[in-house]
């Protein structure tokens, strides 16, 4: 479908300025120019002087918000026994296209692969890239040299956070001896510990059991991975992280159980992070029951899609901020790739798109119908990523110095989404036939114009890595401040 026959270079005089729209950041909005040059915004302001030759684009009645960051895709991913449709040119252009300026993907070392080398071989397939992009690293094995390795990536290569895959046993999964040494060296590094929280065993035993049963196609897919199985594993992260007081990061949380677990820690003054996505947030699990096979295994993903009434639990935790940020998981396979499981559905590559869609049906799923507020829209599609993974207010940011990412949003403007007209190179739109409103009318990456009005410009290659810093490496505190005296020793 689509795949970029509409794109021209993108625009690039020095300064771009950005008139009379309405700035939205995570904690204001306020009537604004905005000044841009050489890629950095340089004002922000009533009645800015513009600099001749200065493009300007009119943002009357429009917003003028943070360039979406998008912390969890995978591009170009070698994954079940195949390689995902949308590389890292045609992923981030279709991020572009929907307002999003910045991706954090994953680096997965097979086991027993030196994490580095696997660093450097992703590190080389996203120089195509033509929006900014990040990497979490997962640690899919454990050794003394996993945990050097580890200190590298901190140390000289800007990687601030490491993946474990609970689920994809005899694959990529982390038992749990993996993830307490792994959370351990993360605290020690000032590094975020990430999860995928399915238990790999029960997920194992599942399929199995259903497969004894004849159930090979879709349908089963949501059966094998059912709520409690993600719920036991995000418990099981939070209660590890517990113990040896790291913060916690949960991707993809699916289900109202696995949200209560978050709640619940958080309530107790853990430091725990979840990630949503606008899949799980839009689409339930009726998806499965299509009695067509491609339709049906287009929808394949882990988790899966959730009975409907998760999908309200979901958007309540987002509001009340036990959910912090939204992604997409981007993780495309065409039919004939997805046809892999046409007699078995473990082995229907996992995955769906979406960079291109959410934030569009974000906005007009929760800020259209008055869930969220604009604010509260930046919070969860940008700032709150930038601040957890580091690089805030840097990206996610409105303000003077940040990088010149942003988007120019239309409250009005509206279109139906559909594979025939994405950018995406992949075949199927999981939110095919929704019309949404709200779009962007302008997307603007590092000071250039890479996006109006429907016309991409996407340039290959001029999306720049970006380092994020550790966090300040912390001790291990087992106590509440409240235990201790003024003078910092133990009550008695
Ligand atoms: N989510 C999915 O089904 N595929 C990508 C790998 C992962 O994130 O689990
Ligand atoms: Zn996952
Ligand atoms: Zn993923």
């Amino acid at each position: 479908m689509s795949c970029n026959s509409n794109v021209h270079s993108a625009i690039s005089p020095s300064h771009i300025a950005i008139r009379g729209g309405t700035v939205v950041n995570a904690d204001h909005q306020f009537r604004a120019d905005v000044l841009c040059r050489d890629g950095r915004i340089v004002a922000v302001g009533e009645q800015i002087e513009v600099p001749a030759g200065a493009a300007i684009i009119d943002a009357g009645g429009q917003y003028v918000m943070p360039g979406g960051i998008d912390p969890h895709t995978h591009m170009q991913l070698p994954f079940m026994g195949t390689v995902t449709a949308d590389d890292f040119y045609s992923g981030t252009a279709a991020a572009l296209a929907g307002g999003t300026t910045s991706i954090i993907d994953f680096v997965i070392p097979a086991p027993q692969q030196s994490l580095l080398e696997a660093f450097h071989i992703w590190r080389g397939w996203a120089e195509k890239s033509a929006a900014d992009y990040s990497f979490h690293v997962a640690v899919t094995w454990w050794s003394d040299s996993v945990a050097a390795e580890m200190e590298t990536l901190v140390r000289q290569h800007g990687v601030n956070s490491f993946k474990h895959f609970m689920a994809y046993k005899n694959a990529i999964m982390a038992d749990d001896s993996v993830l307490i040494s792994s959370f351990a060296r993360a605290l020690e590094l000032g590094a975020m510990p990430t999860v995928h929280a399915e238990n790999g065993e029960l997920v194992h035993l599942l399929q199995q059991q259903l497969l004894a049963q004849g159930m090979r196609a879709p349908a089963a897919h949501p059966l094998s991975r059912p709520p409690q199985v993600e719920a036991e594993a995000a418990g099981r992260a939070i209660a590890i992280a517990n113990v040896l007081q790291t913060p916690l990061y949960i991707v993809h949380v699916s289900c109202a159980e696995s949200l209560a677990a978050i709640a619940r820690a958080r309530a107790a003054g853990q430091r725990v992070y979840g990630e949503v996505l606008a899949g799980h947030l839009l689409i339930d699990d009726s998806v499965y029951a299509n009695p067509d096979f491609a339709g049906a295994a287009a929808h394949v993903m882990s988790p899966p899609f959730r009975p409907a009434e998760h999908q309200q639990a979901l958007w309540k935790g987002l509001r009340s901020g036990d959910l912090h940020t939204t992604a997409t998981d981007h993780c495309t396979f065409c039919a004939g790739q997805k046809a892999m499981g046409r007699s078995d559905f473990t082995k229907i590559p996992n995955g769906c798109g979406g960079v291109e869609e959410r934030m569009s049906v974000i906005w007009d799923a929760g800020v259209g119908s008055g869930w969220l507020t604009p604010s509260e829209f930046v919070a969860i599609t940008s700032a709150n990523a930038a601040r957890i993974f580091n690089i805030y207010p840097r990206k996610g940011s409105v303000s003077v110095g940040a990088d010149a990412d942003l988007v120019v949003w239309d409250p009005l403007a509206s279109r139906t989404l559909s594979a025939a007209t994405q950018h995406s190179l992949g075949d199927f739109n999981v939110f095919e036939g929704r019309t949404v409103q709200g779009l962007p009318s302008h997307t603007i990456s590092r000071g250039k114009l890479v996006f109006e009005r429907g016309e991409l410009r996407a340039e290959r290659g001029a999306g720049r890595y970006v380092r994020r810093p550790p966090f300040a490496p912390q001790k291990q505190i087992l106590q509440a401040p409240g235990k201790h005296d003024k003078q910092g020793s133990k009550q008695k």
